[in-house]
Protein backbone atom coordinates (compact mmCIF):
# COMPACT_ATOMS: atom_id res chain seq x y z
CA UNK A 1 0.00 0.00 0.00
CA UNK A 2 1.18 3.50 -0.51
CA UNK A 3 -0.13 6.12 1.98
CA UNK A 4 -0.07 10.26 1.50
CA UNK A 5 0.13 11.02 5.03
CA UNK A 6 -0.65 15.05 5.31
CA UNK A 7 1.54 15.86 2.70
CA UNK A 8 2.76 19.18 1.68
CA UNK A 9 4.53 20.74 -1.14
CA UNK A 10 6.21 24.50 -1.06
CA UNK A 11 8.56 24.73 -3.67
CA UNK A 12 11.46 27.27 -3.22
CA UNK A 13 10.23 30.54 -4.89
CA UNK A 14 7.17 30.06 -2.39
CA UNK A 15 4.63 28.06 -4.58
CA UNK A 16 2.29 25.96 -2.14
CA UNK A 17 1.57 23.48 -5.08
CA UNK A 18 0.15 21.18 -2.27
CA UNK A 19 -1.19 22.25 0.63
CA UNK A 20 -1.87 19.25 2.55
CA UNK A 21 -3.16 15.76 0.99
CA UNK A 22 -3.88 12.11 2.75
CA UNK A 23 -4.52 9.57 0.73
CA UNK A 24 -4.50 5.50 0.69
CA UNK A 25 -3.18 3.33 -2.59
CA UNK A 26 -4.21 -0.15 -1.87
CA UNK A 27 -1.79 -2.87 -3.03
CA UNK A 28 -2.30 -4.19 -6.46
CA UNK A 29 -4.99 -1.12 -7.18
CA UNK A 30 -4.89 1.64 -9.61
CA UNK A 31 -5.47 5.16 -7.89
CA UNK A 32 -6.07 8.01 -10.71
CA UNK A 33 -5.07 11.38 -9.89
CA UNK A 34 -7.13 13.70 -11.85
CA UNK A 35 -7.79 17.27 -12.37
CA UNK A 36 -6.64 20.05 -14.29
CA UNK A 37 -3.36 21.62 -15.08
CA UNK A 38 -1.10 23.14 -11.89
CA UNK A 39 -3.28 21.84 -9.01
CA UNK A 40 -0.55 19.49 -8.14
CA UNK A 41 -0.90 16.01 -9.52
CA UNK A 42 2.94 15.65 -10.60
CA UNK A 43 3.92 16.93 -7.54
CA UNK A 44 2.25 14.06 -5.91
CA UNK A 45 3.08 11.49 -8.12
CA UNK A 46 6.59 12.53 -7.79
CA UNK A 47 7.03 12.88 -3.71
CA UNK A 48 6.11 8.12 -4.30
CA UNK A 49 9.93 7.70 -5.89
CA UNK A 50 11.21 10.91 -3.71
CA UNK A 51 12.03 13.07 -6.85
CA UNK A 52 10.29 15.64 -4.73
CA UNK A 53 10.74 15.90 -1.06
CA UNK A 54 7.49 17.12 0.85
CA UNK A 55 7.51 19.83 2.33
CA UNK A 56 5.27 18.51 5.83
CA UNK A 57 3.92 15.16 5.91
CA UNK A 58 5.15 11.88 4.80
CA UNK A 59 4.69 9.29 2.26
CA UNK A 60 4.73 5.23 3.17
CA UNK A 61 5.32 2.66 1.11
CA UNK A 62 4.18 -0.90 3.15
CA UNK A 63 3.72 1.16 6.30
CA UNK A 64 7.70 2.47 5.87
CA UNK A 65 8.17 6.28 5.88
CA UNK A 66 10.57 6.28 2.44
CA UNK A 67 12.54 9.09 3.32
CA UNK A 68 14.68 7.09 5.39
CA UNK A 69 14.83 4.84 2.10
CA UNK A 70 18.26 5.90 -0.47
CA UNK A 71 16.27 7.67 -3.39
CA UNK A 72 18.16 5.98 -6.11
CA UNK A 73 17.49 2.50 -4.66
CA UNK A 74 13.36 3.69 -4.34
CA UNK A 75 13.66 4.54 -7.75
CA UNK A 76 15.00 1.14 -9.18
CA UNK A 77 12.00 -0.25 -7.50
CA UNK A 78 9.36 1.93 -8.40
CA UNK A 79 8.21 2.00 -12.32
CA UNK A 80 7.99 5.60 -13.89
CA UNK A 81 6.13 6.29 -17.37
CA UNK A 82 6.45 9.87 -18.33
CA UNK A 83 4.29 11.73 -20.85
CA UNK A 84 6.85 12.08 -23.52
CA UNK A 85 8.27 8.51 -23.05
CA UNK A 86 11.62 9.54 -21.52
CA UNK A 87 13.05 6.61 -24.06
CA UNK A 88 17.28 7.60 -24.86
CA UNK A 89 17.58 8.47 -28.60
CA UNK A 90 20.68 7.10 -29.09
CA UNK A 91 19.88 3.64 -27.60
CA UNK A 92 18.08 0.67 -29.34
CA UNK A 93 14.60 -0.28 -27.90
CA UNK A 94 15.51 -3.11 -26.36
CA UNK A 95 18.18 -1.65 -24.57
CA UNK A 96 15.96 1.21 -23.31
CA UNK A 97 13.71 -1.11 -22.09
CA UNK A 98 16.08 -3.33 -20.41
CA UNK A 99 18.35 -0.23 -18.74
CA UNK A 100 17.21 -1.37 -15.63
CA UNK A 101 17.20 -4.15 -14.92
CA UNK A 102 21.06 -4.19 -16.27
CA UNK A 103 21.78 -1.56 -13.59
CA UNK A 104 20.03 -4.02 -10.94
CA UNK A 105 22.63 -6.29 -11.92
CA UNK A 106 21.52 -8.59 -14.65
CA UNK A 107 23.73 -9.94 -17.31
CA UNK A 108 23.17 -8.75 -20.28
CA UNK A 109 21.56 -11.81 -21.83
CA UNK A 110 19.16 -12.04 -19.07
CA UNK A 111 18.29 -8.62 -19.56
CA UNK A 112 17.11 -8.45 -22.71
CA UNK A 113 15.44 -12.10 -22.76
CA UNK A 114 13.10 -9.90 -20.18
CA UNK A 115 12.95 -6.88 -22.97
CA UNK A 116 11.41 -8.73 -25.36
CA UNK A 117 9.20 -10.82 -23.37
CA UNK A 118 8.10 -7.14 -22.08
CA UNK A 119 7.68 -6.21 -25.63
CA UNK A 120 5.38 -8.85 -26.19
CA UNK A 121 3.33 -8.08 -22.87
CA UNK A 122 2.90 -4.60 -23.70
CA UNK A 123 1.72 -5.49 -27.52
CA UNK A 124 4.63 -4.61 -29.33
CA UNK A 125 6.46 -6.69 -32.13
CA UNK A 126 9.42 -7.61 -31.16
CA UNK A 127 11.27 -6.93 -34.74
CA UNK A 128 10.74 -2.88 -33.35
CA UNK A 129 13.74 -3.80 -31.02
CA UNK A 130 16.68 -3.12 -32.85
CA UNK A 131 15.06 0.27 -33.70
CA UNK A 132 15.50 3.41 -32.18
CA UNK A 133 13.11 4.90 -30.51
CA UNK A 134 12.65 8.04 -33.36
CA UNK A 135 12.19 5.33 -35.88
CA UNK A 136 8.77 4.46 -34.00
CA UNK A 137 5.48 5.60 -33.71
CA UNK A 138 4.56 7.64 -30.88
CA UNK A 139 2.08 5.31 -29.86
CA UNK A 140 4.58 2.62 -29.94
CA UNK A 141 6.99 4.68 -27.91
CA UNK A 142 4.70 4.63 -25.42
CA UNK A 143 4.34 1.39 -25.29
CA UNK A 144 8.01 1.14 -25.41
CA UNK A 145 8.01 3.54 -22.12
CA UNK A 146 5.45 1.36 -20.47
CA UNK A 147 7.73 -1.82 -20.39
CA UNK A 148 10.24 0.14 -19.22
CA UNK A 149 8.24 0.89 -16.65
CA UNK A 150 7.79 -2.93 -15.70
CA UNK A 151 11.28 -4.01 -16.26
CA UNK A 152 12.69 -4.19 -13.23
CA UNK A 153 9.36 -5.91 -12.33
CA UNK A 154 8.54 -3.03 -9.83
CA UNK A 155 5.68 -3.47 -7.45
CA UNK A 156 4.76 0.20 -7.80
CA UNK A 157 4.30 1.87 -11.00
CA UNK A 158 3.96 5.75 -11.23
CA UNK A 159 2.71 7.00 -14.76
CA UNK A 160 2.10 11.17 -15.43
CA UNK A 161 0.13 11.17 -18.30
CA UNK A 162 1.36 8.52 -20.24
CA UNK A 163 -0.92 8.74 -23.34
CA UNK A 164 -0.89 12.71 -23.23
CA UNK A 165 0.40 13.19 -26.37
CA UNK A 166 -0.44 10.54 -28.65
CA UNK A 167 -3.85 11.02 -30.97
CA UNK A 168 -7.35 9.70 -29.49
CA UNK A 169 -7.62 6.86 -31.07
CA UNK A 170 -4.20 4.97 -30.28
CA UNK A 171 -4.80 6.29 -26.70
CA UNK A 172 -7.64 4.48 -26.06
CA UNK A 173 -6.11 1.16 -27.45
CA UNK A 174 -3.25 2.46 -25.30
CA UNK A 175 -5.57 2.49 -22.19
CA UNK A 176 -7.04 -0.68 -22.98
CA UNK A 177 -3.90 -2.10 -23.72
CA UNK A 178 -2.55 -0.98 -20.20
CA UNK A 179 -6.14 -2.36 -18.55
CA UNK A 180 -5.48 -5.65 -19.94
CA UNK A 181 -1.35 -5.42 -18.71
CA UNK A 182 -2.98 -4.49 -15.35
CA UNK A 183 -5.46 -7.39 -15.54
CA UNK A 184 -2.80 -9.65 -15.73
CA UNK A 185 0.34 -8.09 -13.46
CA UNK A 186 -1.82 -6.85 -10.77
CA UNK A 187 0.70 -3.18 -9.48
CA UNK A 188 -0.16 -0.85 -7.55
CA UNK A 189 -0.44 2.21 -9.93
CA UNK A 190 -0.54 6.12 -9.33
CA UNK A 191 -1.64 7.28 -12.97
CA UNK A 192 -2.06 10.83 -13.67
CA UNK A 193 -4.07 12.69 -16.34
CA UNK A 194 -6.30 15.02 -16.96
CA UNK A 195 -8.75 13.37 -18.85
CA UNK A 196 -12.25 12.03 -17.45
CA UNK A 197 -12.70 9.24 -19.90
CA UNK A 198 -9.07 7.56 -19.24
CA UNK A 199 -9.59 7.91 -15.51
CA UNK A 200 -13.19 5.95 -15.76
CA UNK A 201 -11.45 3.47 -17.94
CA UNK A 202 -8.52 3.09 -15.77
CA UNK A 203 -9.10 3.83 -11.91
CA UNK A 204 -9.72 1.85 -9.20
CA UNK A 205 -9.92 4.58 -7.36
CA UNK A 206 -10.43 8.32 -8.94
CA UNK A 207 -9.18 11.12 -7.30
CA UNK A 208 -10.22 14.86 -8.42
CA UNK A 209 -8.05 17.31 -7.28
CA UNK A 210 -8.55 20.87 -7.32
CA UNK A 211 -5.79 23.80 -6.91
CA UNK A 212 -3.45 23.07 -4.46
CA UNK A 213 -4.08 18.99 -4.15
CA UNK A 214 -7.71 19.66 -2.16
CA UNK A 215 -9.31 16.57 -2.89
CA UNK A 216 -12.64 17.54 -4.45
CA UNK A 217 -14.06 14.10 -4.34
CA UNK A 218 -12.48 10.80 -4.30
CA UNK A 219 -14.13 6.96 -4.86
CA UNK A 220 -14.61 4.09 -7.74
CA UNK A 221 -15.70 5.46 -11.00
CA UNK A 222 -19.62 4.58 -10.44
CA UNK A 223 -19.27 6.49 -6.73
CA UNK A 224 -18.09 9.56 -8.76
CA UNK A 225 -20.74 9.35 -11.57
CA UNK A 226 -23.23 8.69 -9.26
CA UNK A 227 -22.95 10.53 -6.15
CA UNK A 228 -22.39 14.35 -7.39
CA UNK A 229 -22.50 16.45 -3.94
CA UNK A 230 -19.98 18.61 -4.94
CA UNK A 231 -20.77 21.45 -8.01
CA UNK A 232 -16.92 21.88 -8.62
CA UNK A 233 -16.90 17.68 -9.62
CA UNK A 234 -20.10 17.70 -11.78
CA UNK A 235 -19.11 20.14 -13.78
CA UNK A 236 -15.59 18.91 -14.28
CA UNK A 237 -16.87 15.39 -15.08
CA UNK A 238 -18.87 16.86 -17.60
CA UNK A 239 -22.34 15.54 -16.09
CA UNK A 240 -24.05 19.01 -16.04
CA UNK A 241 -23.93 19.01 -19.75
CA UNK A 242 -25.43 15.44 -19.84
CA UNK A 243 -22.47 13.63 -21.23
CA UNK A 244 -22.10 10.50 -18.87
CA UNK A 245 -25.16 11.17 -17.42
CA UNK A 246 -27.65 8.33 -18.86
CA UNK A 247 -28.06 5.92 -15.88
CA UNK A 248 -29.84 2.34 -16.52
CA UNK A 249 -31.90 0.08 -14.30
CA UNK A 250 -33.63 -3.38 -15.03
CA UNK A 251 -37.40 -3.10 -14.76
CA UNK A 252 -39.74 -5.86 -13.22
CA UNK A 253 -40.40 -7.20 -16.94
CA UNK A 254 -37.25 -7.31 -17.94
CA UNK A 255 -36.69 -4.13 -19.89
CA UNK A 256 -34.33 -1.40 -19.17
CA UNK A 257 -35.48 2.02 -17.44
CA UNK A 258 -33.06 4.58 -18.99
CA UNK A 259 -32.73 8.11 -16.05
CA UNK A 260 -30.99 11.28 -16.28
CA UNK A 261 -28.28 11.71 -13.87
CA UNK A 262 -30.91 13.60 -11.58
CA UNK A 263 -32.86 10.65 -11.79
CA UNK A 264 -35.30 11.62 -14.14
CA UNK A 265 -36.55 8.61 -16.95
CA UNK A 266 -35.84 9.04 -20.28
CA UNK A 267 -37.60 6.04 -21.44
CA UNK A 268 -37.52 2.22 -20.94
CA UNK A 269 -35.66 -0.37 -23.73
CA UNK A 270 -38.24 -3.12 -23.90
CA UNK A 271 -36.91 -6.82 -23.48
CA UNK A 272 -36.32 -7.99 -26.74
CA UNK A 273 -39.37 -10.38 -27.83
CA UNK A 274 -39.04 -14.02 -27.77
CA UNK A 275 -38.93 -14.73 -31.64
CA UNK A 276 -40.65 -18.03 -33.32
CA UNK A 277 -37.60 -18.49 -36.04
CA UNK A 278 -35.05 -18.23 -33.14
CA UNK A 279 -33.95 -21.95 -31.83
N1 LIG B 1 10.09 22.98 -9.43
C1 LIG B 1 9.07 23.84 -9.22
N2 LIG B 1 9.30 25.07 -8.71
C2 LIG B 1 8.29 25.91 -8.46
N3 LIG B 1 6.98 25.64 -8.71
C3 LIG B 1 6.70 24.44 -9.23
C4 LIG B 1 7.71 23.49 -9.51
N4 LIG B 1 7.12 22.37 -10.02
C5 LIG B 1 5.79 22.64 -10.06
N5 LIG B 1 5.54 23.88 -9.57
C6 LIG B 1 4.24 24.52 -9.42
O1 LIG B 1 3.46 23.73 -8.52
C7 LIG B 1 2.10 23.69 -8.96
C8 LIG B 1 1.70 22.25 -9.20
O2 LIG B 1 2.46 21.72 -10.27
P1 LIG B 1 2.32 20.23 -10.77
O3 LIG B 1 3.28 20.04 -11.89
O4 LIG B 1 2.41 19.31 -9.62
O5 LIG B 1 0.82 20.23 -11.31
P2 LIG B 1 0.06 19.24 -12.29
O6 LIG B 1 -1.29 19.09 -11.74
O7 LIG B 1 0.87 18.01 -12.48
O8 LIG B 1 0.02 20.06 -13.63
P3 LIG B 1 0.09 19.57 -15.16
O9 LIG B 1 -1.17 18.79 -15.42
O10 LIG B 1 0.15 20.86 -15.92
O11 LIG B 1 1.34 18.74 -15.29
C9 LIG B 1 2.03 24.57 -10.20
O12 LIG B 1 1.61 25.84 -9.80
C10 LIG B 1 3.45 24.58 -10.70
O13 LIG B 1 3.72 25.77 -11.41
Amino acid sequence: MIEFRNVGKTYQDGTAAVEEFSLKVPSHSTAVLLGSSGCGKTTLLRMVNRMVEPSSGSVLIDEEDISGVEPVALRRRIGYVMQHSGLLPHRRVIDNIATVPRLNGASRAEARRRGYELMEIVGLDTALGTRYPGQLSGGQQQRVGVARGLAADPNILLMDEPFGAVDPLVRIELQRELARVQEELKKTIIFVTHDIDEALTLGDQIVVLKAGGVIAASGTPEELVQNQQDEFVSRFLGLDSGRRSLKAAQTEDGGLLISDAQGRPLGVVEPEPERADRP
